[in-house]
C-alpha cells in the first residue's frame, strides 16, 4: 500500500458510511483529512477516531449546496494543513419515489446536493491548486444507474450522469494543471443512510441482493480502498475514467445465466 503521509485530502460526507471508511482509510496511510459536512456529531467522532489512531483530522460543518460554506471549508482545510492534495465528492441524498410523484423541491434538494454540490467543491478545491501549483487528484462517488439509468431514482440517476460530464470534461480541461478528475461507481453497499433511504424493508433487501451477481453487498471499507487507489500516484495516468466496483450488478440480466435470485450465499460485506 502506497504512502499518502503529508499528504492533505477533503472529504465531503466524511462523517458516515463510505466517507467515513474512506476518511479513515485516508488517515491509516498517513494522510490528513477534513470531513465536511452538515452535522458536526458524525464528523467530529471520525475526526476523534483518526486522532485516535495517531493521525489528523478536522471536522467542518458545511452544507456542499452553499458555495460560500463550501469556500469557508476549504480555506479552514489550507489554514490548518497548508496543502490540499485532493478531494473526494462523497455528498449525496436519495431516496427512492415514482417521477410522477416528485415535487419540484424533491427534485431539486438532491440535484442540488448530488450536482451543484459537487461542483461547489470541486472549483473550489482546484482553484487552490491551481493557486498553489500544486498537482491534484478528485474523485466523485457516481452509481452505475448514471448510464443504465434506473425508475425510482430519476433524481440521482440524473444529478450522477451531470457529474460523469462534469469529471471527464474537466479531466481534460486542467489536465495541463495536473489535476486528476474520475469517479468510483460502488454497486450496493451497507451504509446506514443508503439502507434507510433505499432498502429499508428485507423485501427491498431481498431484491436488490437479487440483482447482484456476486450475491453480496459492498463493505464501505473496500470502496473507500478504490478511493484511496484513485487518489494515489499509482494511478497517476488514469484521468477522466470511471473504476465501476458492483458485483456484476450493472451488467444486468443474462438470457442464458443463472436466475437472479438469493442463492443462500453469505450477503454480508467482505
Ligand atoms: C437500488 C439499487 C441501486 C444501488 C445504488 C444506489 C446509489 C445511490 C445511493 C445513495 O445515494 S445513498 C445516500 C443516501 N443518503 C442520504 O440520502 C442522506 C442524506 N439525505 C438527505 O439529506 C435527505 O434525504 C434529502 C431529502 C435528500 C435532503 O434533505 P433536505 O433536508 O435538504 O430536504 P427536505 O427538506 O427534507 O426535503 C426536500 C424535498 O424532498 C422531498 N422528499 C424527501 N424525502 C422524500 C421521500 N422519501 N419521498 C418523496 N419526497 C421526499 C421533501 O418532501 C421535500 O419536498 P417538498 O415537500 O418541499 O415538496
Ligand atoms: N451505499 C450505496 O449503496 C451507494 C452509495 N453511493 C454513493 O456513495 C456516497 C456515499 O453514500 P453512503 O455512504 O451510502 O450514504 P450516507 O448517507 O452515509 O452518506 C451521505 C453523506 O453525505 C452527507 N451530506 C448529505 N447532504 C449533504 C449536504 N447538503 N452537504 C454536506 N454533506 C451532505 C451526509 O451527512 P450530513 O447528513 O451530516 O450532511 C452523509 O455523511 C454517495 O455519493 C452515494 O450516492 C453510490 C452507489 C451505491
Amino acid at each position: 500500500m502506497e504512502s499518502l503521509a503529508d499528504r492533505a485530502y477533503l472529504v465531503t460526507g466524511g462523517g458516515t458510511g463510505i466517507g467515513a471508511a474512506t476518511a479513515l482509510h485516508l488517515a491509516a496511510l498517513g494522510a490528513s483529512v477534513t470531513v465536511i459536512g452538515r452535522r458536526e456529531e458524525p464528523l467530529k467522532k471520525i475526526a476523534d477516531e483518526v486522532r485516535r489512531q495517531g493521525g489528523d483530522a478536522l471536522a467542518h460543518t458545511a452544507d456542499v449546496r452553499d458555495p460560500a460554506a463550501v469556500e469557508a471549508a476549504v480555506d479552514a482545510a489550507m489554514d490548518r494543513f497548508g496543502r490540499i492534495d485532493g478531494l473526494v465528492n462523497n455528498a449525496a441524498g436519495n431516496f427512492v419515489t415514482p417521477a410522477e410523484k416528485l415535487s419540484p423541491n424533491g427534485w431539486r434538494a438532491v440535484v442540488d446536493i448530488v450536482l451543484n454540490g459537487t461542483w461547489n467543491c470541486t472549483s473550489a478545491v482546484a482553484r487552490r491548486m491551481i493557486e498553489t501549483n500544486r498537482p491534484g487528484s478528485i474523485v466523485s462517488v457516481i452509481a452505475t444507474y448514471a448510464w443504465t439509468g434506473h425508475p425510482g431514482t430519476v433524481h440521482s440517476a440524473a444529478a450522477k450522469a451531470g457529474v460523469v460530464a462534469m469529471t471527464r470534461t474537466l479531466a481534460v480541461e486542467w489536465a495541463r494543471y495536473d489535476i486528476r478528475l474520475n469517479c468510483v461507481a460502488p454497486g450496493p453497499t451497507e451504509t446506514e443512510g443508503a439502507g434507510s433511504a433505499l432498502w429499508a424493508e428485507q423485501e427491498d433487501r431481498d431484491r436488490v441482493l437479487a440483482s447482484v451477481p456476486l450475491r453480496r453487498f459492498a463493505g464501505a471499507a473496500e470502496v473507500g480502498d478504490l478511493i484511496g487507489l484513485l487518489l494515489s500516484d499509482r494511478a497517476a495516468y488514469i484521468t477522466g475514467t470511471t473504476l465501476t466496483a458492483d458485483g456484476g450488478q450493472s451488467l444486468g440480466a443474462q438470457i442464458y445465466g443463472p436466475p437472479l435470485e438469493t442463492n443462500g450465499a453469505s450477503p454480508s460485506p467482505r
